[in-house]
């Protein structure tokens, strides 16, 4: 029955209902690099701290162009500028100082030189070629916002204050469990009716990617009191519990019921294609808090889009990071056609970006288990419930990002 499965919306509601960031720790700037600032920061500097020059060339004052003057200082980046004598204009270099009383630059190929005079052309408008100081950064403004992800130019902000130490959002840990008789590790012989555990190293790449680190991988037999054990011994060392496999309805899927035995199963059951089998809960820790869990089905393409919907925005509620709380969306022509029934359906596509607009290419095959469908996918087409999409109608897209 359609009706008692759960839109995304219910199902993320749950999973991040009463989550909090993490604690902060301070990290040197050099090994910040993709981690997430647990506090702004405030500016201490001026970015420039003095107004310099943009080019190589000839600082003066706008009112003294058009006519010969001598050249009365030599200015390079890193030394400090004197006053311009009044008349005169100063050989000045890319970052060095501009000297009080000029108010312009004019780069060298428009000047003529004669020994020690310089020719400047008429009408140099004041302002030309400088970049004044506090033009990037006002010292006492926000540099950076709580919740801001170190890509390189922030790192290279807070170096421009002289900052080395930055605090941090811890990252969060995440349990990896396989469930499954049948899958097994690479490295081992293959033998018939077994598989390999291909979900393992796509979430590990992806839960990293999102800014989280996995501290425990680890393959469950298919029993109870072996799922149960293993959830336990799971939850004392992570904030996350990501399982595979083993959410359905067969006498082999153990895992709601440990689950439901040891934590709460908050949800289950979503209006998703694929996924519909994922549940959602917490399960206890030792010290009374409890770990978010999420049981994504075993089909790999089940994991992949269960990861982008729901690890990527928990991930973020952990990091505080509100970048990652959803993906970005866009609009873009559909090269397929496709209908829909009870479920919304995420399929896989790749873009196109052209003069005219966006194209979304559909893999061939969209079933659960096609993992080649995700390899080259930039984004997520969404395909609403009861609906037929026609070649080059406009749709939702999630961007894989
Ligand atoms: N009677 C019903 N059967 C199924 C239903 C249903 O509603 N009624 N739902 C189907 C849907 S949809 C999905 S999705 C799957 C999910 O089931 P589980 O989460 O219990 O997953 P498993 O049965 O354990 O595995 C599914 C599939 O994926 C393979 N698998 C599992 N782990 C891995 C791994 N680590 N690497 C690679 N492949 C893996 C596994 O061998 C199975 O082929 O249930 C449907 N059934
Ligand atoms: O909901 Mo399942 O992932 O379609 O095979």
């Amino acid at each position: 029955m359609a009706d008692d499965l759960q839109p995304v919306k219910a199902a993320l509601a749950a999973l991040l209902d009463g989550v909090t960031r993490l604690a902060a720790e301070p990290l040197p700037l050099d090994v910040a690099g993709g981690r997430v600032l647990a506090d702004s920061v405030t500016a201490r500097l001026d970015v420039p701290p003095f107004d310099n020059s943009a080019m190589d060339g000839y600082a003066l004052n706008s009112r003294d162009a058009g006519q010969w003057l001598p050249i009365s200082q030599r200015i390079t980046a890193g030394q400090p500028a004197k006053p311009l004598a009044p008349g005169s204009c100063a050989r000045i270099f890319t970052g060095g100082e501009i000297p009080p009383g000029a108010d312009c630059v004019v780069m060298q190929e428009r000047v003529e030189r004669d020994d020690e005079l310089a020719l400047f052309p008429a009408g140099i408008p004041a302002g030309d070629n400088l970049r004044r100081r506090g033009r990037d950064v006002s010292a006492g403004a926000v540099l950076l916002e709580a919740g801001q992800t170190l890509n390189a130019a922030a790192l290279g902000h807070l170096a421009g204050q002289g900052i080395t130490e930055v605090s941090v959002t811890r990252r969060p840990r995440v349990a990896l469990l396989s469930t499954g008789d049948e899958v097994i590790d690479p490295g081992q012989p293959l033998a018939p009716g077994q598989i390999y555990n291909s979900n393992r190293p796509m979430l590990r790449q992806l839960i990293e990617q999102f800014g989280a680190e996995v501290v425990l991988v680890s393959r469950v037999a298919d029993d109870l009191e072996t799922t149960r054990r293993c959830l336990a011994d799971a939850a004392a060392q992570a904030d996350m519990v990501v399982s595979t496999g083993g959410v359905s309805v067969g006498e082999e899927d153990h895992v709601k019921t440990a689950l439901t035995e040891l934590g709460e199963l908050d949800l289950w059951r979503l209006a998703i294609r694929p996924g519909k089998p994922l549940a959602i809960g917490r399960l206890p820790r030792p010290d009374g808090s409890s770990a978010r869990f999420v049981g994504l089905p075993g089909n790999p393409v089940s994991g992949f889009v269960g990861a982008w919907l729901f690890l990527r925005p928990l991930v973020g509620a952990l990091l505080g990071c509100p970048a990652l709380a959803e993906l970005p969306q866009l609009r873009a022509y559909a090269d397929f056609a496709t209908r829909t029934q009870a479920r919304q359906h995420y399929m896989r596509v790749a873009l196109t970006f052209t003069t005219k607009g966006i194209t979304a290419r559909a893999f061939r095959d969209q079933n659960s288990g096609v993992l080649s469908s995700c390899i080259q996918a930039d984004a997520l087409a969404v395909i609403p419930p009861h609906s037929e999409v026609r070649q080059g109608d406009e749709i939702d897209c999630l961007w894989l990002v």
